[in-house]
């Protein structure tokens, strides 16, 4: 069950609304009010699950810190007595030479160790943190915080909908986290406000709230609007705290993930959508790349601690700090690609490089440059076509591989807690063991560029191990493989295997006669390779589950301020 004090108890459904439950938590649906997608329980199940192990993370650093300063503190202090007790004994000596020096016990009994500040033990510190939840509908995101995450303080959740504003109240109330506040003038209790419980909610605009916090910032901001998150991540990324967490869903990915409106995602996340099959990887790294440009403005920085593609939309998870040396450094994690339009082989154009200069006395002199360019010509290497340009966008790691397993390792241990946890165990494997290069391809698409029968998943990997190259799986697409080979080194592989299992009737204006007219470079070994079986396909899990009934980002009430009809981007 939910690690949280559930309301296990149905409640009373009032004529005109349903009930809605997630994992113990109800909401009173009528029509129309407020915005709730069924679907997007998975996301909620792995937020809970990374703000949880997060903050769990960064209690255990916060009270490592805690007790190292405690312990510095009681040695200053201890040699502060020392010293002091020297000062005293120097000063005794001088004039009455011949008394002997005190014993601690006849100074009023009082020793080295009474004179320490007494602090609480360091395990009874917790960290209490808050979490600004922007866009919340229902507040059904918020009420879960709330109950399933031990080390909330409170969530703040807001809404531009009137409508949607009374909803929430309604459901934190009905989820027992309304709490009585006295009023000021006569001292007596009224039932229903909810602006001193562990949510407390607020009507406005997402942007003025989080511009509101710039200076006194909460531990997470959460943005899960309709769409795109652009218009509010300047905000979030000046109110979320310093270690704090910032989580971004995107459902654009009409924009974000094909070559349909290359105008609009440059005016939205400042880089160009590519055409091909990786393009749900690009989409997440023009996420990133809108928020570390953003973060920059402001002396800050980001570092992706899990960036996952999953059905029609984005969701990641990136940790927020400030450093001027690593806003500096952003420059050499940005890059644009050259995509080929047949092929769909890639060739990365870095932004900045670092160059480090010691100069004397072994000062390090850190000088920021571009790139030269281009890193390719006109054409494609591989199959002589055009290419087109994609980016800039963020060109590096988008998980933390230890931060992942951390998740992992919190919901084997809760698999009860959450309803899709089988789901979350198998995408998350997956995203753990993913190589950090950008890109992934499936050798049933590269098998149709050469119009050859395809090469197993294994048959791939093992030429691509045996010709020195890492493989990893990726979490965005079934049966896709990333590889810290070039597309040369794949297409070479693919050349190898044309050689045993050769084509037939191809026009001679197709491009696979261009890709075959390149000789490979070293014959590829399809022989089973002993580490081509990556760990998460050991495990019997839902790696890639059937898309979910009633699938897809859903669409907005009709009624209320905020919630205008669906437009034309918004998927
Ligand atoms: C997709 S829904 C949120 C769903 C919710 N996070 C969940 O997990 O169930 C988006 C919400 O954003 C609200 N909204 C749209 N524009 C807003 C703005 N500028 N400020 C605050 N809320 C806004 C809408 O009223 C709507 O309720
Ligand atoms: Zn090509």
């Amino acid at each position: 069950m939910s690690s949280s004090s559930a309301t296990s108890t149905t409640p009373h459904v009032p004529e005109g609304f349903r009930l809605h439950t997630e994992n113990n938590v109800h909401i009173l649906m009528s029509e129309n009010e407020a915005f709730l997608n069924p679907v997007q329980e998975f996301n909620r199940d792995l937020s809970v699950a990374c703000i949880r192990t997060w903050s769990e993370e960064l209690n255990k650093l916060k009270q490592e810190r805690r007790a190292q300063v405690s312990k510095k503190r009681a040695l200053k202090i201890k040699e502060g007595s020392a010293k002091k007790r020297q000062r005293v004994n120097e000063q005794v000596s001088v004039v009455v030479e011949e008394k002997p020096l005190q014993s601690e016990e006849s100074q009023g009994g009082k020793t080295d160790t009474d004179l320490q500040p007494t602090t609480r033990p360091e395990e009874t510190f917790d960290y209490n943190f808050t979490i600004l939840e922007a866009l919340s509908a229902t507040g059904l995101r918020s009420i879960r915080y709330a109950k399933e995450i031990p080390l909330v303080k409170y969530v703040l959740a807001n809404d531009l909908s009137p409508t949607a504003v009374a909803a929430m109240k309604r459901n934190v109330e009905l989820n027992g986290l309304g709490v009585e506040e006295k009023t000021e003038e006569d001292g007596s209790a009224r039932k229903g406000k909810t602006n001193l419980g562990k949510v407390r909610v607020n009507q406005g605009d997402a942007c003025a709230l989080m511009y509101g916090h710039r200076t006194e910032r909460v531990d997470v901001v959460d943005l899960d609007p309709y769409g795109t998150a652009a218009p509010f991540i300047d905000a979030a990324v000046q109110a979320v705290k310093d270690e704090g967490l910032l989580c971004i869903t995107c459902t654009d990915l009409s924009i974000l993930a094909t070559n349909n409106y290359p105008e609009k995602c440059f005016s939205n996340y400042g880089g160009l959508p590519m055409k091909a099959e990786y393009s749900h990887e690009a989409a997440l790294r023009l996420v990133l790349h809108a928020a570390s440009t953003s973060a920059s403005r402001y002396g800050r920085y980001i570092e992706p601690l899990l960036s996952l593609s999953i059905d029609f939309y984005v969701r990641l998870f990136i940790r927020v700090n400030s450093s001027p040396l690593q806003v500096k450094k952003a420059l050499t994690k940005t890059s644009s690609y050259f995509v080929c339009t047949s092929c769909q082989s890639f060739y990365e154009q870095p932004l900045g490089r670092v160059i480090e200069k010691t100069g004397a006395g072994d000062n390090v002199n850190t000088i920021y440059k571009t790139q030269p360019g281009p890193t390719i010509g006109s054409r494609c290497p591989e199959c002589d076509s055009s290419l087109h340009i994609a980016g800039p966008m963020w060109s590096g790691p988008i998980h933390d591989t230890n931060f992942v397993s951390k998740v992992l390792q919190h919901i084997e241990a809760n698999k009860d807690a959450y309803g899709t946890s089988a789901r979350m165990q198998g995408m998350l494997t997956v995203a753990k063991e993913e190589l950090p290069t950008p890109f992934y391809f499936t050798p049933t698409k590269v098998a149709g560029f050469f119009h050859c029968q395809t090469p197993s998943l294994e048959e791939t990997t093992s030429a691509l191990l045996h010709a020195g190259h890492q493989v990893s799986r990726s979490h965005a697409s079934p049966g896709s493989l990333k590889t810290t080979g070039t597309c040369e080194d794949l297409m070479d592989v693919f050349r190898s295997w044309v050689k045993k299992h050769p084509i037939k009737n191809v026009s001679e204006t197709s491009p696979a006669l261009r890709l075959l007219a390149k000789e490979p470079r070293a014959e590829a070994n399809f022989s089973k390779h002993p580490n081509s079986v990556t760990s998460s396909s050991k495990f019997k899990i839902v790696r890639y589950p059937e898309t979910p009934a009633n699938w897809g980002p859903g669409s907005r009430p009709v009624t209320g301020g905020g919630n205008k009809r669906k437009r034309k981007h918004d998927n």
